[in-house]
């Protein structure tokens, strides 16, 4: 019922004798993943570390570098590396801080194989492992006007503790009242583009002209803070999330009329006549959209504000039954700074290798890894963490007892 550990610590030149150089000057690791074996390597001989990716493809005798997608782990000492499922490779990396040391690779998971398709080219993905779970994230759509920002103002005043505002980056302009950082990351599309391409958002659109998107560190920034995390994003945003690992409820607000949705913008007086009309033009097709496409979990109709505000707290379980308290922050773990990693089954062992640690068993710790949800472009969560007692006959279930 056992596997033997499968931690791959070795001399890949050796291995690899056909010429090609690993261009790595630290610390390497192979994976086999079917006819494919990834190369792990760590050029730590920097005050910075960093890790690259190589592959050697057996079937057809050739390395390749593929296009790496995502946030990689930096700044450690070396890592271990462990095959999970065929599709993952869970990244263990020493010395590095409590919450930052648990990574997955996504070497074939569906992300990976969408992102291949639409390249072209080999793709790995990173995700960064987080112990247990976060709510999940509210995403509210709508056509412009409809009163999205101003449902999700009053959700955040009303419950301050408990909601986190996503912050989407776009190349429009900033209007008078708004913050960089606050309302929207502004920023140039042409650096909106390379960190679209370099797999850091969840999801972006072209809307009314500009160019929109959410990042993926918008969304976990809020959820690692303890906070359920809401999105402000048009259809095709919405469309995209629903497609992406990110589980969500997904709310569309519908205007009482066009006229109204016309009012409420010229109201509103942030835009020109002609962006009003653009922004009316693709209104129709959004409200169709909305109601039709069964991207949305809810539609709300945003006629009377109060009516609305109050159907939103229903649907989202704030009718006064629900704690407001916000859920703990997810903790990191401790591991020991320099370690060895195994497998059996759903656990990982994870044993201290710092000489003159004492009992090696004391510093060991299980990783159980059988109810991961999420991925890349996200984090992977549901990571749960046992300490291994040393003293096997103590009170606690076979040796191992949670950490909380
Ligand atoms: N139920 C309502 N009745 C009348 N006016 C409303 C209602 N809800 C919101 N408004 C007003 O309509 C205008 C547009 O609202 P808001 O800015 O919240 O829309 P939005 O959906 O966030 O738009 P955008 O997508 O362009 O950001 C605001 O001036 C707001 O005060
Ligand atoms: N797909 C995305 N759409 C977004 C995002 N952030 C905002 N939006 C939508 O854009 C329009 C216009 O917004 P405005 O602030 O210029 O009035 C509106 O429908 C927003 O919901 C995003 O990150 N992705």
């Amino acid at each position: 019922m056992g596997e033997a550990p499968v931690i791959y610590v070795e001399n890949l030149k050796d291995r690899f004798s056909d010429g090609f150089n690993l261009r790595f000057k630290g610390f390497e690791t192979s994976i086999d993943v079917g006819d494919k074996t990834f190369v792990i390597g760590s050029n730590n001989n920097d005050s910075i570390s960093s890790i690259e990716v190589q592959i050697y493809d057996k079937s057809k005798g050739k390395w390749v570098i593929p296009t790496v997608l995502g946030t990689e782990p930096k700044r450690y000492e070396g890592h271990s590396a462990i095959l999970l499922n065929e599709d993952r490779i869970m990244v263990i990396t020493w010395g590095s801080t409590p919450d930052d040391c648990i990574w997955f690779l996504e070497v074939d998971t569906e992300y990976v194989k969408q992102q291949k398709k639409a390249s072209g080219t080999e793709v790995v993905a990173w995700s960064k492992g987080v112990r247990g779970d976060a709510e999940k994230p509210v995403v509210i759509s709508g056509p412009s006007g409809v009163g999205k920002g101003t449902l999700i103002n009053m959700l955040m005043k009303e419950f301050p503790t408990m909601f986190g505002f996503s912050v989407s980056h776009t190349t429009r302009a900033p209007r008078s009242m708004e913050k960089n950082g606050v309302h929207y990351h502004f920023t140039e599309r042409s650096i909106m583009e390379k960190d679209i391409k370099d797999g850091k958002f969840l999801e972006f659109a072209s809307v009314h002209g500009n160019l929109y998107g959410t990042s993926t560190e918008a969304v976990e920034a809020v959820a690692d803070s303890g906070k359920r995390c809401i999105l402000d994003i048009d259809v095709q945003g919405a469309k995209s999330v629903r497609a992406s690992s990110l589980d969500a409820v997904f709310i569309f607000i519908s205007p009482p009329s066009v006229a109204k949705l016309e009012e409420r913008l010229h109201l509103r007086g942030t835009e020109t006549q002609e962006q009003i009309q653009k922004r009316l033009r693709n209104a129709k097709a959004e409200i169709e959209q909305g109601k039709s496409s069964g991207i949305f979990d809810h539609i709300l109709c945003n006629d009377h504000l109060e009516k609305c505000y109050d159907d939103l707290k229903k649907l989202l379980g704030l009718d006064g039954t629900t704690s407001t308290n916000p859920k703990p922050s997810s903790k990191g773990i401790n591991l020991p700074s320099k370690h060895a990693a195994s497998k059996i089954n759903n656990k990982i062992l994870i044993k201290s290798e710092t000489p003159g640690s004492g009992n090696p068993s004391k510093n060991s710790i299980v990783l159980d890894v059988s109810l991961l949800k999420g991925g890349a472009p996200s984090r992977t969560r549901g990571l749960n963490v046992y300490a291994v007692d040393p003293n096997p006959f103590s009170d606690s279930l076979n040796g191992i007892h949670k950490l909380s």
